[in-house]
């Protein structure tokens, strides 16, 4: 459903990628780990169509990513980049044609847990909240993929530990196709099908691993541990 093939990206004298291969399935969730610098970025910009330029193809659902972005991918950044003068639901409604009701933003908003903060300012939200903000945003038009990157990495940990369940319940709801690029091997594998590890400048696919577990997961399961155990020795950790 997502994928590249031979995906060389480059920066002036810089090769971010290079010949990356990558596919997520229907309904998949990926992520995507690698050191400081190896493309993980590169990647998810290349595939919210953010990036024009690039080597090897890119698609989703067979259609080539076109630079500009689609309607039907979503992507959170993890600066949650809204707006500090726009309430709530304006923020949601950013990007979005004037033909999307405040009903219909209203329901995203309250599916991601924040109904009743349709008119609060980011100023008055809590970061977790200001991040499901993000969230409800990549959600607007039911997205068939939706790209995150870093989106829990400057929330504490009860509340990152709190936004990833979230993550996960939200997902159920929208039976989406999933790309996370982290930092955190822990997250990375409690909450993947299968974890991308990126290596190397440029970077490259240096393993791919499964993880063989169904949901709802303990996250003290050995199965677990052994898989994040596999992901660091890719990582050379
Ligand atoms: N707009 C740009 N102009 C020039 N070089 C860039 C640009 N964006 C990324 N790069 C370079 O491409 C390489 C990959 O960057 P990228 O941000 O994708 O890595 P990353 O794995 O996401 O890193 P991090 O984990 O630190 O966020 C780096 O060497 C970076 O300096």
């Amino acid at each position: 459903m997502i994928e590249t093939r031979s995906l060389t990206k480059t920066y002036d004298d810089t090769v971010a990628l290079r010949e990356v291969d990558f596919a997520a399935d229907d309904g998949e969730f990926v992520s995507v780990v690698g050191p400081s610098g190896c493309g993980k970025s590169t990647l998810l910009r290349v595939l919210a169509g953010l990036e024009s330029g690039f080597d090897g193809t890119a698609s989703i659902d067979g259609t080539p990513v076109n630079a500009g972005g689609s309607d039907d991918v979503g992507v959170v950044f993890q600066d949650p980049r809204l707006l500090p003068w726009a309430t709530v639901r304006e923020n949601v409604r950013i990007g979005f044609d004037e033909s999307v009701t405040d009903d219909r933003i209203d329901d995203l908003i309250d599916r991601v847990g924040l109904d009743g903060f349709e008119m609060a300012l980011p100023e008055e939200l809590s970061g977790g909240m200001a991040q499901r903000v993000a969230l409800a945003r990549g959600l607007a038009y039911g997205p068939q993929a939706l790209l995150l990157d870093e989106p829990f990495s400057a929330l504490d940990a009860l509340t990152k530990v709190e936004q990833q369940e979230f993550l996960l319940d939200v997902r159920d709801d929208i039976d989406a196709t999933v790309v996370l690029v982290t930092h955190d091997v822990e997250e990375a594998v409690y909450l993947a099908d299968r974890v991308v590890v990126l290596g190397g400048q440029p970077g490259t696919v240096v393993a791919d691993v499964e993880v063989p577990l169904d949901r709802p997961r303990d996250r003290t399961d050995e199965r677990l541990i052994e898989t994040r155990e596999r992901v660091t020795d890719a990582l050379g950790v």
